[in-house]
């Protein structure tokens, strides 16, 4: 296939984008949207190991990294947790970082999973 000829989503990569587009709604000032840069953030480079935002996930479905459900949930939680390490507690990114990986969690149960998995097979 040249590259613009998209290639076919496998049904694991339909699971895990859908499941992407329902954490995003709970992102609605879109912090998370794409990788934080020393720019806006000064020292963030040095200071976050595992820079992580759904740009990125986003990335690795369309290039097959994750080959399971679960494993999204590895980098959604890296994704805030970075949020809460570098941003001050009381900040607006902190916050939204919090309440983004406690709705996340419910969207990525397990039994939510599961349920998703059934559907794959
Ligand atoms: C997620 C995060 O830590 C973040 C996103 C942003 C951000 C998101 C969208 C547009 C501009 C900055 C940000 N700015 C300063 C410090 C931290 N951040």
């Amino acid at each position: 296939l040249d590259k613009l000829e998209e290639k076919e989503q496998t049904p694991l990569q339909e699971a895990l984008n859908q499941l992407i587009r329902q954490l995003q709604r709970k992102d609605p000032s879109a912090f998370f949207s794409f990788p934080v840069t020393d720019l806006v953030a000064p020292g963030y480079s040095v200071i976050i190991k595992r820079p992580m935002d759904f740009s990125t996930i986003k990335e690795k479905v369309k290039k097959e990294y994750y080959q399971s459900l679960d494993e999204i949930k590895v980098d959604f939680k890296i994704m805030c947790e970075n949020a809460m390490i570098y941003n001050k507690p009381e900040t607006i990114f902190h916050r939204a970082a919090r309440k983004l990986l406690h709705s996340g969690m419910k969207i990525l149960s397990q039994e939510r999973l599961e349920s998703l998995k059934q559907s794959i097979t």
